[in-house]
C-alpha cells in the first residue's frame, strides 16, 4: 500500500512543481494575467525594505536548493522519510520555497533598461523563450522524470533498485556542463523591460547558480572522479569553449 501511496504522493509532487514552473515563467516575464509579478503589483515598502525582503526570499530558494541537494543532508534526510519520495519532497519544498517568492516579492520601480515598443522587444522574447526552452530540454536530457521524483517512486512500486548514477553528457551538455543553468540565467536576463526589481532577482538567481555549481561539481567530482574530472577539463561551465582544451 505504502508503495502505491509513495506513487501517488510523486505525481501530487510532479504535478504540483509544473504548476509553479510555469507560473515562474509567467512570473519573470512579467505576464500581465497573473495576479502577482516580478513588476505587479507596486509595493508600498519603502525600497529598502523592499529590497531585504526579497533578497531574504532568494536566500530562502538558495538555502532550501543547496542544502538539501546535498549528499549529507540526504542520508540524514532519509533516516526520518522514505527514500523513495525524497526527491519529490525536494521538489515539493523548492515550490514552497517560489511559491512564497511569488506571493511576498516586491516589485521595485526604476529601469535599467527599457526598450518596449523598439524592435529590440521581440528579439529579447525569443531570447527569454529560448532560455525557458532550454531549461526544459536540460532536464529531459539529464533525466527529467528522476530530476522530479518520479522515478524513484516508479521503480519502488516494481520493487526496481535505484538506477546507479551516471554521468551524461548528450546535445548540449557536449557544449556546456551546466546548460540547465545556463538556460535560468538567459531566461532570467533577457527581457526587453529590466526593471530594478528585475534585476534584483535576476542577480540573485545568478549568484545563487554560481555558487550552487561549486557544491554540485564537488558532489560530482566524489560520483564520477576522474570522468568528471575530465569533462570539466574539456567543456565550459556555462558557455561554450571557444577552443578546445589542450
Ligand atoms: C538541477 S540539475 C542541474 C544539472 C546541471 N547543473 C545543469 O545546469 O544542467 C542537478 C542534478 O544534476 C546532476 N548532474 C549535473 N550534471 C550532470 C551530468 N553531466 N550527468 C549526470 N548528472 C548530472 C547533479 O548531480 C544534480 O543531481
Amino acid at each position: 500500500m505504502s508503495r502505491v501511496a509513495h506513487l501517488l504522493f510523486g505525481i501530487v509532487a510532479y504535478g504540483v512543481f509544473l504548476g509553479v514552473f510555469l507560473y515562474l515563467i509567467g512570473f519573470v516575464g512579467d505576464l500581465a494575467v497573473l495576479p502577482r509579478t516580478v513588476d505587479h503589483p507596486a509595493s508600498a515598502l519603502a525600497p529598502v525594505a523592499a529590497i531585504a525582503v526579497d533578497a531574504l526570499l532568494i536566500l530562502v530558494f538558495g538555502l532550501q536548493h543547496s542544502i538539501m541537494a546535498r549528499a549529507g543532508f540526504k542520508a540524514a534526510w532519509t533516516r526520518i522519510v522514505p527514500e523513495a519520495i525524497e526527491r519529490s519532497l525536494f521538489v515539493l519544498f523548492a515550490s514552497a520555497a517560489l511559491v512564497l517568492l511569488f506571493l511576498f516579492w516586491q516589485p521595485l520601480r526604476g529601469d535599467v533598461w527599457d526598450v518596449r515598443g523598439t524592435l529590440g522587444a521581440p528579439l529579447l522574447w525569443v531570447v527569454f523563450g529560448a532560455g525557458w526552452g532550454i531549461v526544459l530540454l536540460s532536464t529531459f536530457l539529464i533525466n527529467h522524470f528522476e530530476l522530479f521524483g518520479l522515478s524513484q517512486v516508479w521503480n519502488q512500486l516494481r520493487q526496481r533498485p535505484a538506477a546507479a548514477p551516471v554521468l551524461r553528457q548528450p546535445l548540449l551538455y557536449k557544449l556546456v556542463r551546466h546548460p540547465l543553468y545556463s538556460g535560468f540565467f538567459i531566461a532570467f536576463w533577457a527581457t526587453p523591460h529590466m526593471s530594478y526589481g528585475h534585476a534584483l532577482l535576476a542577480v540573485g538567481m545568478s549568484v545563487y547558480m554560481l555558487i550552487a555549481i561549486v557544491y554540485e561539481e564537488r558532489d560530482l567530482v566524489r560520483m564520477f572522479g576522474q570522468d568528471y574530472e575530465e569533462y570539466r577539463g574539456r567543456v565550459g561551465k556555462l558557455a561554450p569553449r571557444l577552443r578546445r582544451a589542450r
